[in-house]
Order: structure tokens, then C-alpha cells, then sequence
């Protein structure tokens, strides 16, 4: 299918590569809605420049762009830890404030090493919930349910620090499940996996039931996981749609500094120079 270019924004300035889902996410109510953000970095403009999103709830979206094209600076906005100068960000309906703690939202920062720091990963998954005022009870039900949701109750007793690149990150998400939110940021969630931790991380997302936004230049793992992709560039959305039509469009992909992934490359047959 050709993607159909539709400006899905009057402030837009160009048009928007616009490629429907499935219709049944249509019908979900919306959990996170930007109307127009905008937001420069004191001595560095125009990051984003009137974007215009929504997300529905159980949406497993992809963002992609270009190094430094502003995808963790999204995040970091719609956590309300950075305020856009312009433009509204609502989650669940309700406007988001800068710095209010909004328990229904997770973020898995690039770096694991940003959100570990207790002394075993157990005290770790069980910080979150404590800080909710939750039952001694409750607390120890969610982190046994984190651990055993993320495949690492071997790991509960150790202590963060010692852990892999690849540990941590498992130790983090478990961090964030315990809090049961309701939509996750992953921020390069594959960066230090290797392909069985990877792989275990796919199968554990494909059946989540919350609303994921995964930033990642692993397009292979944003196509196993994503049903929908949003494409960045120069601070605006240029593409949003079907994971599958957007990085399968080759021009559209190298306009944007990106590669079309080898998956979606027609086959090329391989002749092995056998001597006898
Ligand atoms: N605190 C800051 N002050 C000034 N500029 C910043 C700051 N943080 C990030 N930037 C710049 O803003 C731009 C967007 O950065 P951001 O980290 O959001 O990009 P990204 O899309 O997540 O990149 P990557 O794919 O490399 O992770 C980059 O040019 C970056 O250098």
C-alpha cells in the first residue's frame, strides 16, 4: 500500500506521511494528546516545533528520527520534567504539570544506571511502591509480581551495582512495573541487551496491555514490537502511521538520516563460491 500524504495539522507547515493503524485502536480513549508543543533548549532552538499527537490507550508506538532529533527531550517533556514553551501535553486528560510525580506514567531512562541505587535490586523494585504509601504487603506483592513478570528473581537479592549493562536494565523496568503505570517511555530499551535478554524483552512487550511509546534506533525490535510509528525530524512529525509502510519506504527513510531496515529488504540471494 502507498502511504496517502494528509496534513494532520493546520499548523503543520508541510504535509504529514500519514498511514492509518488498525481502526480498532480509533475507538480507545486517548492517553497521551500534544496539541501544538513547542520547545527550544536555552542555547539550542527549535527541538520541537508544533507537534501534534495523540496516542490511544494499549497504542505500542515507535518513535524514530536521527540522533539529536529530540526524542529523549520528548520524554523528558512528557514527564513534566522539562516545560514546553508553548503548545499543551495532557495525559489521561488531564494537563501535564512540570515536576508533579504522575504515578500512571513510567519512564525507563537511556542509561539504567539514572534510576538504580539501592542496596539490593529487591529494596530497588520495592522503592517506587513504598513511596506510594503502600502496605509492607502490597509492597512485597508487586515487587514478587515485577520480578517474576521480568524473568529476574534470580537476580533479587544482588546488589544493582554489581550487575550487567543488560541486568540493570531488566532490574529497571521490574522498578517500573511494580508501579503498575498505565503508559511506559522506553528510552532505548535495547541499547545493552544481548539477543537472549533481547529477545526476552520483545516477548515480555508484545504482551503487555499498557500504552508503550519506545524510542529506538533498533528498527528490527520497534517491528516486532510497535503497531503504530511516529517519524521526528527537524522538531515536527513527518510520518505516522503502520510501522511496516513507514520503514519499508526507503526514500522516505534516507530523507530522514535513517536506514530502511534489512528485514524489509526484498530478498537478495546469496551464491557461496564452493570449490571443489
Ligand atoms: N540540556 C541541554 N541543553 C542544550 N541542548 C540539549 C540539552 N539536552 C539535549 N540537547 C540537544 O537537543 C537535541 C535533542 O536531544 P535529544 O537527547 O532529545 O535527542 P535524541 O533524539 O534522543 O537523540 P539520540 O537518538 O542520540 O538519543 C540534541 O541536539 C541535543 O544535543
Amino acid at each position: 500500500m502507498k502511504p496517502s500524504l494528509n496534513s494532520v495539522s493546520s499548523s503543520s507547515p508541510s504535509p504529514v506521511v500519514s498511514i492509518p493503524t488498525a481502526p480498532h485502536s480509533l475507538v480507545r480513549p486517548v492517553a497521551i494528546a500534544l496539541q501544538d508543543l513547542a520547545f527550544s533548549y536555552p542555547d539550542n532552538p527549535d527541538i520541537l516545533c508544533g507537534l501534534t499527537v495523540d496516542i490511544r490507550e494499549g497504542e505500542r508506538v515507535g518513535l524514530i528520527g536521527h540522533n539529536g532529533c529530540g526524542k529523549t527531550t520528548l520524554f523528558m517533556l512528557l514527564c513534566g520534567l522539562l516545560a514546553p514553551q508553548s503548545g499543551t501535553i495532557h495525559l489521561f486528560d488531564r494537563p501535564v504539570e512540570p515536576n508533579q510525580f504522575r504515578p500512571e506514567l513510567g519512564f525507563l531512562f537511556q542509561d539504567p544506571e539514572d534510576q538504580l541505587f539501592s542496596p539490593s535490586v529487591r529494596d530497588d523494585i520495592a522503592f517506587g511502591p513504598l513511596n506510594l504509601g503502600l502496605s509492607e504487603a502490597e509492597v512485597h506483592e508487586r515487587v514478587e509480581a515485577a520480578l517474576e513478570l521480568t524473568g529476574i528473581q534470580f537476580l533479587a537479592n544482588r546488589p544493582p551495582h554489581h550487575l550487567s549493562g543488560g541486568e540493570k536494565q531488566m532490574v529497571a523496568i521490574a522498578g517500573l512495573m511494580a508501579m503498575c503505570p498505565r503508559v511506559l517511555l522506553y528510552d532505548e530499551p535495547t541499547a545493552s541487551l544481548d539477543m537472549r535478554t533481547r529477545r526476552r524483552l520483545i516477548q515480555f512487550l508484545q504482551r503487555s496491555d499498557e500504552t508503550l511509546l519506545l524510542a529506538s534506533h533498533d528498527l528490527e525490535f520497534l517491528l516486532e514490537v510497535c503497531d503504530r510509528v511516529l517519524l521526528i525530524d527537524e522538531g515536527r512529525l513527518i510520518a505516522d502511521g503502520n510501522p511496516v509502510d513507514i520503514m519499508g519506504d526507503q526514500a522516505l527513510m534516507e530523507k530522514h538520516g535513517l536506514e530502511k531496515p534489512h528485514s524489509l529488504m526484498p530478498h537478495i540471494e546469496m551464491h557461496h563460491n564452493i570449490r571443489p
